[in-house]
């Protein structure tokens, strides 16, 4: 088994994006903000957003947290965006998903300017993925796109992992994660299965491909009798059990195995946040 150190390849970047921040603050005389938006009190929510904030800090961005009670409705946190739309001090805004009542969550990203929607959750940043010819375009054009995706795409890059032509299976088909990852795979020119919980024969559909990721939410899901020798296996889960952190995938059966695998912790959740900082520092760029 080859780890993919996903804490080494995030603090690299991190110390880039550092380096940017720091030569555009002094070029400029202005600090790039995030501003987070939290609407309730879920324990897993607080801690993901204190490690957003303290990111935001140690690479020189300005943070702005607002938290709203639980209760609040889809008029209200619309309110709060739109003033955060109109902030000149903020260049990125995030809200934290999932709402109490995540009925209304799209409704509420749909109000997020695109200009500053760091997750690349509004439909205008999802159209412009969408229609991406290829990766590189996506790059040129500053498009901000899904950090937990795109966190997946850079770790891919930075460990050598060839994509063009090979065949990746998504496992996950949510507008967080699995959609708009096939996508950017697609524009990396793989070849993309998107698999989810109606697929007939998962285990032999996996057993074929040269990537596979796992963004499920069931522990310990994808075992070794799912992946081919040679492959390479992205686990985007999280889940607690017992107050244990346990990724989609059957981590200890691929010990032995001719693979290349992302850990849980130290994986993709340290270069989500990684992401999120890029994103901020794009969204800056593309506001001047
Ligand atoms: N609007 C929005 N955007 C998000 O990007 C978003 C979200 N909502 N809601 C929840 C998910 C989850 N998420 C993670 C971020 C960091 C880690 C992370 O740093 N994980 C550490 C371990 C942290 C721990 O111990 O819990 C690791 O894997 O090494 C994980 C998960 C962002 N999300």
């Amino acid at each position: 088994m080859n780890i993919i150190d996903g804490k080494k390849i995030s603090d690299a970047k991190r110390a880039e994006i550092k380096e940017r921040v720091s030569k555009i603050t002094k070029e400029t005389g202005k600090v790039p903000g995030l501003a987070t938006i939290l609407v309730g009190e879920n324990p897993a929510s607080q801690v993901y957003i204190n490690s957003k904030i303290k990111a935001c800090e140690n690479a020189g961005i300005k943070s702005f947290h607002r938290t709203l009670p639980a209760n609040s409705s889809k008029e209200e946190i619309i309110s709060l965006i739109k003033n955060l739309n109109a902030d000149s001090q903020i260049d990125g805004i995030l809200l934290q998903l999932p709402l109490p009542d995540n009925s209304f969550a799209q409704d509420c990203i749909n109000a997020i300017s695109p200009l500053k929607d760091v997750d690349g959750l509004h439909p205008f940043n999802a159209g412009l993925l969408n229609l991406s010819k290829n990766w590189q375009e996506l790059i040129d054009k500053n498009v901000l796109l899904s950090c937990t995706p795109s966190g997946v795409i850079h770790l891919l890059h930075a460990s050598k992992i060839e994509i063009a032509g090979k065949t990746a299976v998504v496992i996950g088909r949510s507008n967080l994660v699995g959609k708009p990852l096939s996508m950017m795979l697609l524009a990396n020119d793989a070849t993309v299965i998107m698999a989810h919980s109606k697929t007939k024969n998962l285990k032999e559909v996996c057993k074929n491909a040269d990537i596979v990721v796992a963004a499920i939410g069931k522990a310990k899901f994808v075992t070794k009798e799912f992946i081919k020798d040679g492959a390479t296996v992205i686990d985007v889960g999280i889940n607690r059990v017992d107050g244990k952190l346990y990724g989609d995938v059957d981590f200890e059966s691929l010990t032995n195995a001719n693979v290349f695998v992302t850990p849980v912790p130290g994986g993709v959740g340290p270069m989500t946040i990684t992401m999120l900082l890029e994103n901020t520092l794009k969204a800056f760029n593309n506001r001047k």
